[in-house]
Order: structure tokens, then sequence, then C-alpha cells
């Protein structure tokens, strides 16, 4: 057994233990419905929720192989991605006893705007832009404010470079920048068949999810990812797009090369929604070591004297394109919530 495969194998065993722990203190307050049928379940394994129907979860079993699961009546709510632990039944279905503590989670506001989680144990968030839809300035820092707010780490895709080689040779200075910072960029092109080797390699042992603006190749990608998977494109573009329970559908989808990634349209609306400014700030990570550092507490690194960003700009520390980038994000949330 390789060493990565044991401390993995520890790490569940560390994860069940507390996962039995929390659940026993629920056992012991919670009538237990499914109490007869226990007679004829098995021990309890490691599983990934791959879906939802409704009451009942599509749950991966270590081998990849899925079954339908019931879920105990006293599990909070279950989101794809989640790690649980469950017990397989006589007929293949099974039982879900718990659910492992979550790495990451990725929220979207529900139709009352309450946050809600979509999607657990996102490793990766995959930022799709492309030569065409041209992005606007500062898209790209918008993504990856809002991607720094989840704790999640992003990565940039330039999608169409078969297209405007003018266009995408410029992007490809401006993504030059994003790598010094420390960002993974991979530049793709669907149709001439061009950064999908790459793209595999980012997604190894990785759940991703992609992110990105209308027609920027999204599901083009996706559908390269997964040649097998009946992810066509414009898919989902239909009835799901308008509902609220988008959320519902969010998919778990293993790539035959290793790694996983998860996608619903929900998902995939990804943006800075209810950012603070200091959020915002945290988001720009060359930033970070300047926060804190300025004369006022309360600083909204404006026009404030002793702002140790706008000093940090003029020593050359920080590109003065980012912090206009910046500002530009503080003005309009202001605005908006104002
Ligand atoms: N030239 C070129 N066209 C591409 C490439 N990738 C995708 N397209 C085209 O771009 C259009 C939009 O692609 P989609 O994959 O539907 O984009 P999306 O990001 O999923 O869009 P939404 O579903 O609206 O979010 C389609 O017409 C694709 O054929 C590429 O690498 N090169
Ligand atoms: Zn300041």
């Amino acid at each position: 057994m390789s060493p990565r495969k044991l401390s993995r194998q520890q790490r569940w065993r560390i994860e069940k233990i507390q996962a039995e722990r929390a659940r026993r203190a629920e056992r012991r307050e919670t009538n237990d419905h499914h109490r007869e049928a226990e007679g004829a379940l098995e021990d309890e394994r490691p599983g990934r929720v791959m879906a939802h129907f409704g009451h009942r979860l599509e749950v991966a079993d270590e081998a990849g192989e899925r079954h339908l699961c019931h879920l105990r009546a006293n599990l909070d709510a279950l989101v794809t991605g989640d790690r649980v632990s469950w017990r397989p039944a006589s007929d293949g279905s099974g039982v879900v006893e718990a659910r492992l503590e979550r790495s990451s989670t990725l929220e979207r506001p529900d139709s009352r705007g309450r946050l809600r989680p979509v999607a657990a144990n996102i490793d990766r968030i995959m930022i799709v832009f492309a030569a065409e839809p041209e992005p606007h300035p500062n898209l790209i820092d918008r993504y990856l404010v809002a991607a720094e707010a989840t704790g999640i780490t992003p990565a940039l895709i330039l999608n169409k470079v078969d297209l405007l080689p003018e266009r995408a040779s410029r992007l490809h200075e401006l993504l030059n920048d994003y790598q010094r910072l420390g960002y993974d960029v991979i530049s793709a092109s669907v149709r001439s068949d061009h950064g999908l080797e790459d793209l595999h390699q980012a997604l190894l042992e990785r759940t991703a999810v992609f992110v990105g603006q209308s027609g920027v190749g999204k599901s083009s990608l996706i559908n390269a990812l997964l040649p097998d998977e009946q992810l066509r494109i414009g898919e989902l573009s239909g009835e799901h797009r308008k509902g609220t329970h988008t959320t519902t559908t969010a998919r778990l989808y293993p790539l035959p090369a290793g790694g996983q990634l998860i996608d619903s349209p929900g998902i995939r609306e990804f943006g800075l929604g209810h950012l603070d400014e200091h959020q915002v700030a945290e988001g720009f990570i060359e930033f970070r070591p300047y926060l804190g550092h300025c004369r006022f507490r309360d600083c909204h690194h404006d026009r404030e004297p002793g702002c140790a960003l706008r000093e940090a700009v003029e020593r050359g520390e920080i590109a003065s394109s980012r912090f206009e980038s910046f500002q530009h994000i503080i003005r309009e949330l202001a605005t908006s919530t104002r």
C-alpha cells in the first residue's frame, strides 16, 4: 500500500471516530426509526454523496459503485460532495449514518436570499474565461475575490485560445501577472484540443467546480473532460436554470483520468454576493501582508493618509491595476448595499 493510501486510510479512521461520537450523541436525543432494519445492515464504511433525489442520496463507495441511500432523519442536510459514513443493506441500497467534517463548503443564496450549502469538499474553483466573450477589465479579480472568500484555491483557465490570436496573446500577458501572484493558469481550446492534458493534470486527486460567465465554454470543457457522461452542451440551460431548486441538481462526476468535478447551473453562477470590504481586501492575496498596517484602523484604502496599501502601490510592490480593481469593487459594493 502506498504511503498516500495509508494516510488517507488513517484520516478516514480519525474522521470516522469523530463522526461516530457525533452520531451517538444524536442518537441519545432522537428516536431511531430505522432501528428494526438494523439487523440487515452491514458495517459502516466511507462513501461520497454523488447526487440528491429528494429524500434519497446517491452514494459512491470506495470502489466507485453507487448506492441509493436513505438517510437518518436526524442528519442535517447533506450536499453533493459530502463524505459520509454509510451501511449497505442486502438489496444494494443503504443508510447514511453520519456526515464527516467538510474541508470546504460552497454556498449559494436560496430563493429568500439565505446562504445554503450546495456542494462540499471542493479543492479547486476553475475560473473559466475566454478570448470571446472578452472578459471585462477586473472580471478576473472579481471571480478571484469570490473564490478566495470560500477558502477554496482558484485556478484560471483561458479557453478558446484558437480564436483571435492577438487578443489571446494580450490575455496571456495579463495572465502572466496572475501566475506571478501564485495562481495556476491553464490555456485551453476545446476546438483545437489544446490544454486538455494540462487540465486533466490539474484535476488529478481533486474535486473541482467550473465557474465563469456565460459562453466561455464551461460545458464544452466539461464535455471534453467527461466524454462518456450524458452531459451535453445546452442540457443545463433548460428548465433547471429558471428554477430555484437548482441546488438539488448538483452532481459529482468522476473523471476518467482521476479527480472529480461537481456541476450544476447554481454552482456555475458564482459571484461576489454579500462580501464586505474586509473580505474583498483579503481576496487580493498580495494585499494580505499589508492589511492591518494602515495608519487608521478603519482605513478604506481610498485617500486616507498612511494607507499601507497605497504606499505599497507607490513602491511598486502591488500592481496599480489590481489596486484600482480593488477600489472599483469596493465602490460597487458600497452602492449596492446603500
Ligand atoms: N472557437 C472555440 N469555440 C469554443 C471553444 N469552447 C467552446 N466554444 C464555443 O463557445 C460556445 C459556448 O460554449 P459553452 O460550452 O456552451 O459555454 P458555457 O460557458 O457552458 O456557457 P453557459 O452554458 O451559457 O454558461 C459554444 O458555441 C461552443 O461551441 C473553443 O475552445 N474554441
Ligand atoms: Zn489603507
